[in-house]
């Protein structure tokens, strides 16, 4: 399943996002709140568990989150969606998947890992604002699964329909999140219109 958020707020960060003006600081800022916005819709369907909650004046019906959730950021960009999203869910725990795409072969190199140890039983979303060859993405979700996930979702900010296609081909299981859906790779690999590197922006490398 591809989902692709049309929300007016979130068209309007994202194009902050993309001009090619806009500082680190906003960029990151922008990017955080697009990801708490995603994440409310992501999680609509998430499961929850009845208990009785005593307010000031009686006892009610409650809810509360039944299954553990793991952010699994694709470093270094994914670290731009996390806060956003822990905001919203502050007992989520964290994975990290270290990664980078080599610029010549465009093929993902894995450089480091951490998981939590529930994560087989956890709800997991690996989290990276670009979706582009779909390398990264595909890599990160065989080594989630390596590790006995089973319910997983991918929530990148922007997409390229190659990159979509791919993940969807490799992991059908796997929903797929986006914030927009662009139009096409460039022959760098890189997501057109875009935003451009995603990790320099936000940690001020380039
Ligand atoms: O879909 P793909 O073709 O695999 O490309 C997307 C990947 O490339 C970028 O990471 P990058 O390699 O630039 O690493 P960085 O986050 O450390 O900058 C991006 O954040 C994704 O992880
Ligand atoms: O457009 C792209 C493609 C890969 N990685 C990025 O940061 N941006
Ligand atoms: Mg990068």
């Amino acid at each position: 399943m591809l989902k692709v958020f049309d929300h007016p707020l979130i068209r309007h960060k994202l194009t902050i996002m993309r001009d090619k003006n806009t500082s680190s600081k906003d960029f990151r800022q922008n990017l955080n709140e697009i990801a708490s916005l995603m994440v409310f819709e992501i999680t609509r369907d998430f499961p929850v568990t009845i208990k009785q909650v005593d307010t000031p004046l009686c006892s009610c019906k409650g809810y509360e989150l039944s299954r553990d959730i793991v952010i699994a950021p694709i470093l270094r960009a994914g670290l731009g969606l996390v806060q956003g999203i822990q905001d919203l869910i502050p007992t989520a725990k964290i994975a990290h998947i270290g990664m980078y795409r080599d610029e010549k072969t465009l093929l993902p190199k894995p450089y480091f890992e951490k998981y939590p140890s529930n994560i087989n039983d956890a709800l997991v979303l690996i989290v990276d604002p670009m979706l582009a060859t779909g390398g990264s993405s595909i890599a990160a979700i065989d080594r989630v699964k390596m590790q006995g996930a089973k319910d997983i979702r991918l929530v990148c900010l922007v997409g390229s329909p190659e990159g979509v296609e791919a993940v969807t081909r490799a992991h059908p299981d796997v929903d797929i999140y986006l914030a927009a859906l662009d139009d096409h790779l460039n022959e760098h690999g890189y997501i057109v219109p875009g935003l451009g590197d995603a990790g320099d922006r936000i940690f001020g490398t380039k």
